[in-house]
């Protein structure tokens, strides 16, 4: 059975596409965010508060490879920066796994992420007026991890079902 790896920057749309995805394919659908939130009974942003980044990075690594090594047959999103950390990008080229970079620009990310102004921890001190910035550099940082996906999408100026129409002719 298929195992589905979502991934992108923050506000990129993993979320979002694996919950339309479930549906469409009645697969489950996971979001590795949400699964260390429970285990550890904490926000992500209690976790980065209280513990530290680095132990976030290690709870991404270890759940990560657990959910690869026990489950079967899923669609997971991945944590914005999981692929960047801990060799996990090598994750996203096994032969088991479909993995899906769901590649935004820069302006398209920074106006999501005004919109949704969620809890965002490495965003929570940025000046609005950095934010662009910001995200310009990270996502150049980041952009040879996501490339180790094995397929490329693109978000921009498309809809969420146009999205999952096309990873849906992936598998
Ligand atoms: N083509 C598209 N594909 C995906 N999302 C889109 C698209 N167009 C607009 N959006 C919007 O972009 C936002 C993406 O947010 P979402 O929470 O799914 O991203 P994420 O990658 O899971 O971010 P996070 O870092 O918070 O986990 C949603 O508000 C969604 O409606
Ligand atoms: O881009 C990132 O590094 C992050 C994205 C979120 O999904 C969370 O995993 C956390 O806030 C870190
Ligand atoms: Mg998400």
């Amino acid at each position: 059975m298929k195992k589905i790896l979502l991934c992108g920057y923050m506000a990129s749309g993993k979320t979002t596409i694996a919950r339309l995805l479930g549906k469409a394919s009645g697969m489950p659908v996971l979001d590795l965010d949400e699964v260390i939130e429970k285990k550890t009974d904490k926000s992500v942003s209690r976790i980065f508060a209280e513990d530290g980044e680095i132990t976030f990075r290690r709870l991404e690594h270890d759940n990560l490879k657990a959910l690869l090594e026990n489950e079967n047959g899923f669609i997971l999103s991945l944590g914005g920066g999981t692929p960047c950390y801990a060799n996990n990008h090598l994750f996203l080229q096994q032969d088991d796994v479909i993995s899906v970079y769901l590649k935004t620009g820069i302006d398209e990310l920074v106006k999501r992420l005004r919109q949704q102004g969620k809890e965002r921890p490495l965003l929570e001190k940025l000046p609005d007026d950095e934010l662009h910035e910001y995200v310009a550099k990270h996502l150049f940082d980041r952009s040879y991890y996501y490339h180790q996906a094995k397929h490329v999408v693109v978000t921009d100026g498309r809809s969420p079902e146009d999205v999952i129409n096309q990873i849906m002719s992936l598998f």
